[in-house]
């Protein structure tokens, strides 16, 4: 087979001893989960899996069952998608998340492994407190006064992508609420560099954090950029691209808001209850008024629940049982909450955008769906996620309650491309605003 393909005896040699290592691998471990790899050894199944990871996914769990393992680039990535391997992901001592992210935090922000490891714990201690539910009071006034001020350079009226009307509102707004006015730039000219430099970090990011930074030089040129810019504050660069996540799931809240006009229809209703008559004032919107909207809350929950990560990962440090396999060290294992929240068995009709189903978590008391993983679990769960929910909610309050829309495009579908953070739509969605009278 190699011969034919013209390859230099040195090279067959290597090829050879990786698929002998390959098979001797499997024969070892009888008990590993099915494995999909190629007949190009180290490369294994990248090519497939890299056209569109999220179709892969869903293929191979169809074809292989709940548990099965992906072989690319040299390394072994399994996957769990039942909730056995959930409950596993969640809570064994036996996966570490640290080990898994830490390579990803190198690549993408520059910080040392040494320096990760010491100072991680306490970030995130630091973090959860900071950004609790308890805490969200001390947001939401400057968030709004910011929203509103970003929000003005809209004019009265005109005609956007939905998605880059949202972003030039939101990275300014959010990243000034969270770490002080002062980082984002003030000039429009500025502005549009920044905005340039981030959207950029963020295309590429799932890709540089995999690879070295020499492949990708445009990546790396606007990561510079920024990492020199946030220095100022951030003394510990965090991996996190906050604003640039948020405003992901707004716009996709306002896509399915805009586009079922009974649902739009009860959250004007919901609006004119709270603040009177919607129009183009600028409202001030505290906590207490947000719990009066639930129904905002739920349309930003769905959203997210239909545009969440196309996987999570953890290390497996010791090998682990899940189901009948044995999953060994060294493997990535992953999660993947997009299609987890797509399993009729916890989200009945799936597909369909459906805010009332709701009503069932017990957000009261902070608790979400059963299955709803968009955040994590466990102890690494995200921290902002109830700034990320605050945040969303108060944007859709507040762009609604001040413009009005003619949608100029379907919604777009997501694309299957993306594995890590939300999903970014694969066309534009253009939508002409006005503000009311
Ligand atoms: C809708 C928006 C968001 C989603 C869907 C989201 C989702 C996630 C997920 C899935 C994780 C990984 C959990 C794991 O692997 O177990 C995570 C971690 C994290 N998130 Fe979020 N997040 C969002 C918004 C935010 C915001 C607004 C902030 C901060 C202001 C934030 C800060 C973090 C941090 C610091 C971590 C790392 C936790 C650690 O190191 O242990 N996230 N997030």
């Amino acid at each position: 087979l190699f011969q034919n393909k013209g390859l230099s005896p040195g090279l067959l040699a290597v090829l050879g001893l990786l698929i002998v290592k390959a098979v001797l691998f499997q024969l070892r471990n009888p008990s590993c989960p099915p494995c999909i790899g190629s007949w190009i050894p180290w490369f294994g199944a990248a090519f497939q899996f890299g056209k569109a990871p999220l179709e892969f996914i869903e293929q191979a769990r169809s074809k292989h069952g709940p548990v099965f393992t992906v072989f690319a680039l040299g390394k072994r990535f399994t996957f769990v998608t039942e909730e056995e391997g959930t409950e596993a992901f969640f809570k064994s001592k036996d996966l570490n998340f640290e080990q898994a992210v830490q390579q990803a935090v190198e690549n993408a922000v520059s910080v040392p492994a040494e320096a990760f490891y010491q100072n991680h714990g306490n970030l995130y201690s630091m973090m959860k407190g900071k950004m609790g539910p308890s805490n969200l009071h001390m947001f939401t006034g400057t968030l709004c006064k910011e929203l509103h001020e970003h929000m003005a350079h809209l004019g009265t009226e005109g005609t956007g992508d939905l998605n880059d009307l949202v972003r030039h509102i939101m990275y300014p707004a959010v990243v000034n609420t969270l770490f002080g006015k002062g980082i984002c730039p003030t000039s429009q000219s500025e502005i549009k560099e920044f905005e340039e430099h981030f959207q950029k970090y963020d295309e590429d990011f799932e890709y540089a954090s995999q690879m070295p930074e020499c492949f990708l030089r445009n990546w790396s040129k606007s990561k510079k950029w920024l990492l020199k810019l946030f220095e100022k504050v951030v003394s510990d660069a965090e991996r996190t691209n906050p604003s640039e996540i948020t405003s992901k799931i707004a716009f996709w809240t306002l896509a399915f808001i805009l586009s079922y006009p009974s649902i739009y229809k009860k959250i004007m209703e919901d609006l004119a209850s709270v603040f009177g008559k919607a129009g183009k004032d600028n409202i001030e919107v505290s906590e207490e008024d947000l719990k009066k909207l639930p129904f905002i809350k739920w349309c930003t929950l769905e959203a997210i629940r239909l545009r969440s990560p196309g996987a999570i990962t953890k290390k497996v440090v010791n090998p682990i049982r899940i189901q009948n396999f044995t999953v060994p060290a060294g493997d990535m294992l992953m999660l993947s909450p997009y299609w987890l929240h797509r399993n009729p068995k916890y989200f009945p009709d799936p597909e369909m955008f459906k805010p009332d189903r709701w009503k069932e978590a017990n957000l009261e008391k902070n608790a979400f769906l059963d299955s709803f993983v968009a955040f994590g679990g466990g102890k690494h769960q995200c921290p902002g996620r109830w700034f990320a929910i605050m945040e969303i909610q108060l944007f859709v309050v507040l762009f609604l309650h001040k413009y009005e829309f003619v949608l100029l495009d379907a919604v777009p579908k997501e694309s299957p491309l993306h594995l890590v953070g939300t999903q970014q739509p694969m066309a534009p969605f253009r939508v002409q605003y006005k503000c009311r009278e």
